[in-house]
Parts: C-alpha cells; sequence; structure tokens
C-alpha cells in the first residue's frame, strides 16, 4: 500500500513540474535577454536616473513618469515607469517587451529594453534631444502667460523643411509598424507628444505597443477608450472600431497641427469652428486654405505648394468615412511626388459633422477587442480583418460620451 506521504507528493507531481517548468521558462527568458542586454537590473535604472530623481522627470502620460537617465557606457536613456495596474504577470511582459525591443525602424523609438522588478515594470528607450512634437509646437502658447522659459520659442525652431521631413518620417514609421514590422502594430495614440525628434531631427514614433503591454483592456471592452482627445477618429470614438485606418485619422489631424502650430483639441483661431480641422476644411472648401499656415514660418516658391499639397493630404487622412482614406504606405507615395493632382477630399471627421457608419464602414469592424489590434494579422488596414472593435456597437455611443477628458487629453479609463 502507497503511503500517505507518497500519495500526496504523487498527487501534487504534476502541478509542481508544471511549476517547475514555468520558473525554468522565466529563467531562460531572463537569461536570453541578459545576454542580448536588454534586460535591466533595477539597480542600474535607478543609479541612472538618480533614484528617479524630480528633476530628472521628462514628463508624465497615461502610463506612468518618464525619466532621462545616463548609463555607465555614457548612453542617455529614457525610463519610462509603468505605473498602470497590469494584469500582465512577469513573464507576459517581458515577452511582450522583448517582441517590442525588435521593432526596429529609422522613424521609431528604440526600445533598448526593459525592466521588472517586483511588481514594477520599467521600459528604457533611446533618449532623443529634442523630445517631442508637442513642447515643440505647443508650449510656446501654453508658457509664454506666465514665464519665458526655455521652450518659448521652440515653434520657430521647425522650419517648413523640418516639419516636412517630420511627416514623411512619421509617414514612414507608420508604413513600417502597419505593415513590415515583424507583427502588425496599430499604434492607436498617434499624436504630437508622442512624436520625438532625434538631434538630427530625425522624427521617431514612441509609445508603439502599449496596447500589447495591457492586454487587460481586453476585458474592459465596453469602457476602454485609449487615445486622445482631438486625434481619434470618429468611428473608434463612436463606435470603438479600430483599424489602420484609425492612425491614417491621427496622422492627418498631425498633419494639419504642424502646418498651422494650432492644436487640434484646443483650437480657437475662429469662432465659427469648433477644431482646427474644420477650420481647415472651411478654407479648404473656399480655396483659401493657405491661410491655416503658422505665421512664424517664411515660405517661398515651391514650398508654398508643398504646403497646401500637404493640407490636401491632412484632409484626405481625416475623411470622415474610413474608408476614403488612404493607406500610410499612400501617403508615403503622395509625399514623395511634387504637388500635383490628388483626389478631393471629403468632409473630415469631427465632433458635430455629419460623420454616418455606412454599412461597409460597419463591416470593417470585427469582434477582437483592441488590445489585440496590435498584433490583428494582416496588414494595413486594407482588408476588412485589420479593423477591430472594442465596444458593442449598439450601446457604444452613450459608453463612451460619458468620461470625462483627462486635463491631458487622455480619455480616461474606467478599470
Ligand atoms: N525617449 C524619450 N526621449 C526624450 N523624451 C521623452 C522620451 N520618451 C518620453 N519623453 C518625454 O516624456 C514625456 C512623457 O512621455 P509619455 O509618452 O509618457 O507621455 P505623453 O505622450 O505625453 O502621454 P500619453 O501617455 O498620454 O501618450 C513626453 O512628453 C516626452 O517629452
Amino acid at each position: 500500500m502507497t503511503k500517505p506521504f507518497n500519495f500526496l507528493s504523487n498527487l501534487k507531481k504534476p502541478f509542481k513540474s508544471f511549476a517547475d517548468k514555468d520558473t525554468r521558462k522565466e529563467e531562460d527568458l531572463e537569461k536570453i535577454a541578459a545576454q542580448e542586454q536588454k534586460l535591466f537590473s533595477f539597480e542600474t535604472l535607478s543609479s541612472a536616473t538618480k533614484d528617479f530623481h524630480q528633476s530628472n522627470k521628462l514628463g508624465e502620460g497615461g502610463f506612468g513618469p518618464v525619466y532621462k537617465g545616463k548609463l555607465e557606457d555614457g548612453r542617455e536613456i529614457a525610463v519610462k515607469k509603468l505605473s498602470r495596474s497590469s494584469r500582465q504577470g512577469k513573464k507576459e511582459f517581458m515577452n511582450e517587451a522583448n517582441l517590442l525591443a525588435r521593432v526596429q525602424h529609422r522613424n521609431i523609438v528604440s526600445l533598448l529594453g526593459y525592466c521588472a522588478h517586483g511588481a514594477e515594470k520599467l521600459l528604457v528607450y533611446e533618449y532623443l534631444p529634442h523630445e517631442s512634437l508637442d513642447k515643440l509646437l505647443f508650449m510656446y502658447r501654453m508658457r509664454t502667460v506666465y514665464s519665458s522659459d526655455r521652450h518659448s520659442n521652440r515653434r520657430e525652431e521647425l522650419d517648413w523643411k523640418k516639419r516636412f521631413d517630420v511627416i514623411a518620417g512619421v509617414a514612414k514609421g507608420l508604413v513600417y509598424l502597419h505593415e513590415d514590422c515583424h507583427i502588425t502594430i496599430i499604434h492607436r495614440d498617434i499624436k504630437a507628444s508622442n512624436i520625438l525628434l532625434d538631434d538630427k531631427w530625425v522624427p521617431k514614433i514612441a509609445d508603439f505597443g502599449m496596447a500589447r503591454l495591457f492586454p487587460e483592456d481586453e476585458t474592459h471592452i465596453n469602457t476602454r477608450v485609449a487615445g486622445t482627445n482631438g486625434y481619434m477618429a470618429p468611428e473608434y470614438v463612436m463606435h470603438g472600431n479600430l483599424s489602420a485606418r484609425a492612425d491614417v485619422f491621427s496622422f492627418g489631424v498631425v498633419v494639419l497641427e504642424l502646418i498651422s502650430g494650432q492644436k487640434n483639441s484646443t483650437f480657437n483661431q475662429d469662432a465659427e469652428s469648433s477644431c482646427l480641422l474644420e477650420w481647415a476644411w472651411k478654407l479648404y472648401k473656399k480655396g483659401r486654405s493657405l491661410e491655416i499656415i503658422d505665421p512664424t514660418l517664411a515660405l517661398i516658391g515651391e514650398a508654398i505648394e508643398q504646403v497646401k499639397m500637404c493640407i490636401q493630404i491632412g484632409l484626405l487622412c481625416c475623411q470622415a468615412d474610413p474608408t476614403l482614406r488612404p493607406q500610410m504606405r499612400r501617403v508615403v507615395v503622395m509625399l514623395s511626388k511634387k504637388p500635383g493632382s490628388l483626389e478631393e477630399p471629403q468632409r473630415p471627421g469631427y465632433p458635430g459633422s455629419r460623420y454616418r457608419r455606412t454599412s461597409r464602414s460597419s463591416h470593417l469592424g470585427s469582434s477582437r477587442p483592441a488590445a489585440s489590434s496590435s498584433n490583428a494579422g494582416s496588414s494595413g488596414g486594407s482588408s476588412s480583418n485589420t479593423y477591430v472593435s472594442t465596444f458593442n456597437t449598439n450601446s457604444a455611443t452613450s459608453t463612451l460620451t460619458s468620461p470625462l477628458p483627462r486635463p491631458n487629453g487622455k480619455q480616461p479609463i474606467e478599470e
């Protein structure tokens, strides 16, 4: 007869070996990551950022604070401390971070590595000295009321060539994320503060793949709206349809912000228009689109034609009907050509504009939640299966209009 002790240990055996296997896998992962130098110890990051000192804080977004740091080998880094509670375990976090660290393109911020230390999860990025586009474009207005700090006149540093290069670079980065990367990534939060500039003013898209790192959103699909006011496509806001074409919409908003120096969500240039998109559209229809140009831009000759073309491209990207928006690959082609004939944009999607869900665009939704969109199987939004529905479309409007926006323009997330 089996002794009770043996009986019990035999019973526990399979569970133990699963647990052992899991721990081993975790250790293996850590070893591989350490070998590839993607795994940073908490001590390294703490000492690089002077114990996450306030003076090293670059800013704080919806996912937590970001600190500037310097590694012992002299490399400058930006460390994002993920403060939002994520139900993702250490192993899943490391898996995702590993995948994201392999996302490499000239116009995407490099994720150098990560750190999982107890409950703390941190992401380590290359540091980009010109920081984010919003600081360059919009800080002027926000800060001069009180002081003339170092951001005061930064908008003037962005001449038209730099702005055009930002537009072209971000477009290429998005083609990579949507179509050419080893995992398809719909960014979901393209905006001026997620476009960073390196020392040579090369634009880099930041905050990609956050949906992969916060899979708990899948369980909150009726209430969770990621994205930022003023940048979100109407079909995403109203029906939760997330697709590559939602990124195209946000890109269009950034293009018009770059040209005008105006922020879409806080627009107040024209009493008759609720936002930058409406203003740009009205002027375009009257053949006066150049009136939106930022007065700090001194434009002559060919540049004027190029700006005109970019306004039209911006409006094409912001069309209310997602099926009319060009894919990013086409945008890159349009930008690489001499200003010529482009199709006429239809009405853009902005609050109060007549966005109606056409039967075609309603087909674009699938049942996959937004968090999975980052690995949605096919590319570029050309096929319907990249369109992802986060919401029960019947209840979407009420769920989506109720939350109050946060001061930073981020939609609140009901946990
Ligand atoms: N790699 C980096 N190099 C330099 N500055 C950075 C880097 N990453 C982030 N920052 C700065 O830190 C600030 C906060 O970044 P973060 O991405 O967390 O927030 P955000 O984009 O403003 O908001 P959200 O989380 O809503 O997207 C940014 O405005 C940017 O200026």
